[in-house]
C-alpha cells in the first residue's frame, strides 16, 4: 500500500525534556490511523509536529511522496492537504455554525480583495456555491438543519462535529482529530465512530490521538504507541493489543 504520511527521525525537545526521540511512522493511503500512549508520551507534541504548530529539531516529513519542510507553518501544511481539530475546541464563538464552515472555505475562495469590496457577478456566484457547500457539509457531519444556530449554545457534541466539518471544508486528504471524543458521553462517541467511518470510506485519511482505548481498537486499521517520546509499538489493533511492551506501558502508567 502507498505511504501517505512518512516520519523518519523526527527529534524535538522543550529545554530539557527530550519529547520526540526519533520518531519514525509509515502511515498508508485509505487508512484511520490511531496514535495512543500514556500521559506526557508526546503525542500531542507529535500531532504538532505534524500540523505544523511545532518545528521539529530534525528529521523528515513527506506527505504523498514530497517532502514537507520541517519550517512549514500550519496554514501551509493545510494547503498541503492535512487538516486538523484540537483537543480544545477552537470554534468561531459567536458566530453560527454555517458561518464557521464558511470561513474555512473562503480560505480557497479564488476571489480577490477587489472582486470581493465589489461584489461582482462572478463573486456572488462563488458564494453561493461556499453556502452551498457548507451546507452539505453540516448534513454530513449529521446537523442538518442547524446552520443559524451560533456556535457555542451548540451541544458539546455537535461542537466536535462542527470543528470536523470545518476541518473537511478545506478538503484534505489527511484529517487529523486531536482527541475527538473527549469528554463525549457513550452515544455521542458511537456516533462519532460511525463518522469516521463514514470519513474514511469517502476518501479522506484520518489520524487520530485518542484516550478512549477501546475506540481506537473498534476503528483504527493500524495503530502506533508512544511512551517516553519513542514509538514501542506499530501494527494492526490485535498485534498492539497483544503486545507486552504496551501493556507494560499502560500497566506502569497506571492506566
Ligand atoms: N510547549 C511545551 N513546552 C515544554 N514542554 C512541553 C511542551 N509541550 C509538551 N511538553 C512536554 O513534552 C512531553 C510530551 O508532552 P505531550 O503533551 O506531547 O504528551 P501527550 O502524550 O500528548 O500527553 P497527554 O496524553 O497528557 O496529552 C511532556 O513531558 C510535556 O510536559
Amino acid at each position: 500500500m502507498a505511504d501517505l504520511l512518512v516520519l523518519e527521525g523526527i527529534e524535538k525537545r522543550f529545554g530539557g525534556i527530550h519529547a520526540l526521540k526519533n520518531v519514525s511512522l509509515r502511515i498508508p493511503e485509505n487508512c484511520i490511523y490511531g496514535l495512543i500512549g500514556p500521559n506526557g508520551a508526546g503525542k500531542t507534541t507529535l500531532f504538532n509536529v505534524i500540523t505544523g504548530l511545532y518545528e521539529a529539531d530534525s528529521g523528515l516529513r513527506m506527505f504523498r511522496g514530497k517532502a514537507l519542510p520541517l519550517t512549514l507553518k500550519p496554514h501551509e501544511i493545510l494547503q498541503r492537504g492535512i487538516a486538523r481539530t484540537f483537543q480544545n475546541i477552537r470554534l468561531f464563538n459567536e458566530m453560527t455554525a454555517l458561518e464557521n464552515i464558511m470561513v474555512a472555505r473562503h480560505s480557497k475562495s479564488k476571489a480577490g480583495v477587489l472582486g470581493a469590496i465589489f461584489r461582482t457577478a462572478g463573486v456572488r456566484a462563488e458564494e453561493q456555491s461556499i453556502r452551498e457547500r457548507s451546507e452539505q457539509l453540516l448534513e454530513y457531519v449529521g446537523m442538518a438543519g442547524k446552520g443559524d444556530r451560533i456556535a457555542r449554545t451548540l451541544s458539546y457534541g455537535d461542537q466536535r462535529r462542527l470543528e470536523i466539518a470545518r476541518a473537511l471544508a478545506a478538503e484534505p486528504a489527511l484529517l487529523t482529530l486531536d482527541e475527538p471524543a473527549a469528554g463525549m458521553n457513550p452515544t455521542e462517541t458511537a456516533d462519532l465512530a460511525k463518522l469516521i467511518q463514514r470519513i474514511r470510506t469517502d476518501r479522506t485519511n484520518v489520524l487520530l490521538i485518542e484516550h478512549d482505548v477501546k475506540l481506537v481498537m473498534g476503528l483504527c486499521d493500524r495503530v502506533a504507541v508512544l511512551d517516553f517520546g519513542q514509538v514501542i509499538a506499530e501494527g494492526t489493533p490485535s498485534e498492539i493489543q497483544a503486545n507486552p511492551k504496551v501493556i507494560e506501558a499502560y500497566l506502569g502508567g497506571g492506566e
